[in-house]
């Protein structure tokens, strides 16, 4: 699903006012939306409804007048005096014939639901004073909380607290997402989120050209490989894992296993000698390949070796470079990853140019939070404080490569803009080990031939689903076992037959 900024939210909104839907009419809509959540979400009751003075409280309004016309007991508390309302919010206030209550903590009570119509996309600074102190005691008050647009306090573009904010029980926003309600710590504050049609027709699309997106299946099904019923192994291409000395071997291990899973023809993990026996011994459809200079990995990648993956356990260092310097010079499909990046911190300008030198090559950066500030600590330098979302833009157009940054919400990004939020990762993922089999995942899927952005996005999704499907308690080891059933409920997703 496309996400939309909150200027090309607005942008939408103006498009579909432009063609004849007054905004009033948009609003009315949302705010009866609105009313219907809450009459879903305390079916008795008392509901209260906390406005701001922009078009969020105006939703507010309608949502109360709504209520009350439903016969329920709603009351009204707004942040400013009524009568410096302007435009379709002060429209909507003056369908709402009972009392407003003013901003007064103490007036809050102990309502069925509250309705947090304080803040939405209009939030331009960081919340102080009376409306932090309100948002504090609606947090305290240990209610239910249906937020209107977004969980107020929460900015729209980058998910951040901007001072304070509400944590939601769930939040009704219109038309389309926006990245802060994916992106955390705003996805945990909005709690459910429900995406309502207001009325905007969705032509103003073709206009907007969003470039963020949810990352889900319906983005990159076309892209998706699946095996022909004349493919081989060779058809499904063969993927090399760079293994690490004789003490850290389990990463590259994982990593491989997760490729063979992840559906490559064929994986080698090239093995420094030392390492040889470890490897071997612990690997079985997966190939080993005695490795240690880098003569001997350019003439192993040389042959039929569509992508490689290099950094899970690979060791910081000149070896790691010079393996990585081959990768590029072969222009091989890569996944870098750990190891291989901060074997770039120093210099990350020299990688950056040879994966611009080989633009044909499809590379995929994978980095946690702590890898990506090594090597795109100019980026952070330049553009402090942007969100998530933008720095890894930022990233993938000063690298030149795919550019996926891990997380709760990991982010993929293209050098061309394009970019996705994914957000079906159980927090249980974050276990040792997870990571690499990302990356062996990805591997897989540039080796069948799947272009580096859609590789990035489809194997974050899949890692995601095993997650969940692997459920608590899961170890990486279990990642890649759960990957058919993660397969066979896709398949039956796209209508792909088996
Ligand atoms: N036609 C439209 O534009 C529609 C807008 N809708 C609603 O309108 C909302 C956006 O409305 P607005 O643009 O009026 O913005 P908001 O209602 O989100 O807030 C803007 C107001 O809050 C003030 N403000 C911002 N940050 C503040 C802070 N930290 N402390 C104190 N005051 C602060 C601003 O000065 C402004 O007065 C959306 O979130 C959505 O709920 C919906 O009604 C659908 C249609
Ligand atoms: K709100």
């Amino acid at each position: 699903m496309d996400i939309l900024t909150t200027d090309e939210m607005a942008r939408a909104d103006q498009l579909t006012i432009a063609a004849g839907t007054p905004g009033f009419k948009l609003m009315r809509a949302a705010g009866r939306a609105v009313a219907d959540v809450a009459g879903e979400l305390a079916e008795e009751g008392a509901i209260l409804v906390v406005a701001g003075r922009g078009n969020n409280g105006g939703d507010g309004f309608v949502a109360a007048a709504e209520l009350a016309a439903q016969g329920r007991d709603v009351s009204v508390i707004l942040l400013c005096d009524r009568a410096t309302l302007k435009g379709d919010a002060a429209l909507a206030a003056k369908g709402w014939k009972g009392e407003v209550l003013p901003c007064d903590p103490s007036l809050i009570g102990q309502p069925a639901l509250i309705i947090d119509a304080l803040f939405g996309a209009g939030l331009n600074r960081p919340v102080k004073g009376d409306p932090l102190i309100m948002i504090d005691a609606i947090n305290a008050a240990g209610v239910p909380v249906l937020a209107v647009d977004l969980p107020s306090g929460i900015n729209g573009d980058s998910g951040g607290v901007m001072g304070g904010a509400i944590r939601a029980t769930e939040t009704v926003t219109f038309f389309r997402p926006k990245p802060g309600h994916l992106l955390v710590p705003g996805r945990v504050h909005c709690g459910r989120l429900r995406v309502i049609d207001i009325g905007i027709d969705e032509d103003v699309l073709a206009e907007i050209r969003p470039q963020t997106f949810e990352n889900n299946p319906d983005l990159w099904a076309d892209a998706f490989p699946v095996p022909k019923i004349n493919s081989h192994k060779f058809s499904r291409g063969h993927a090399v894992i760079v293994s690490g000395d004789i003490a850290s071997t389990g990463a590259a291990r994982l990593s491989a296993r997760a490729a063979l899973r992840g559906g490559a023809g064929l994986v080698t993990v090239a093995s420094p000698r030392d390492a040889l026996a470890v490897n071997a011994a612990a690997l079985t459809a997966v190939m080993v390949r005695p490795v240690d200079t880098a003569a001997e990995f350019a003439a192993l990648i040389g042959g039929k070796v569509s992508a490689c993956v290099i950094g899970p356990g690979a060791g910081v260092g000149e070896r790691t470079r010079m393996f990585v310097e081959a990768i590029l010079a072969a222009r091989r499909h890569a996944v870098l990853d750990a190891d291989a990046l901060t074997s770039f911190a120093d210099a990350p300008e020299r990688l950056f140019d040879l994966i611009k030198a080989s633009p044909e090559s499809g590379v995929v950066l994978t980095p946690h939070e702590g890898e990506f500030s090594r090597i795109f600590s100019k980026v952070d330098e330049k553009h402090p404080a942007v969100s998530k979302l933008e720095r890894v833009r930022l990233a993938a157009q000063e690298s030149g490569a795919i550019v996926l940054l891990k997380g709760p919400d990991t982010v993929v990004a293209s050098p061309d803009g394009r970019a996705t939020i994914a957000a079906n990762a159980p927090p249980w993922l974050a276990t040792a080990g997870s990571g690499d089999v990302l990356a062996g995942v990805i591997g897989a899927l540039l080796a069948q031939g799947v272009p580096a952005y859609e590789a990035a996005c489809i194997g974050v999704w899949m890692h995601g689903e095993a997650g969940s499907e692997a459920g608590p308690g899961l170890i990486a080891e279990d990642l890649t076992e759960v990957l058919p059933a993660v397969f066979r409920r896709l398949y039956d997703q796209l209508g792909i037959q088996y």
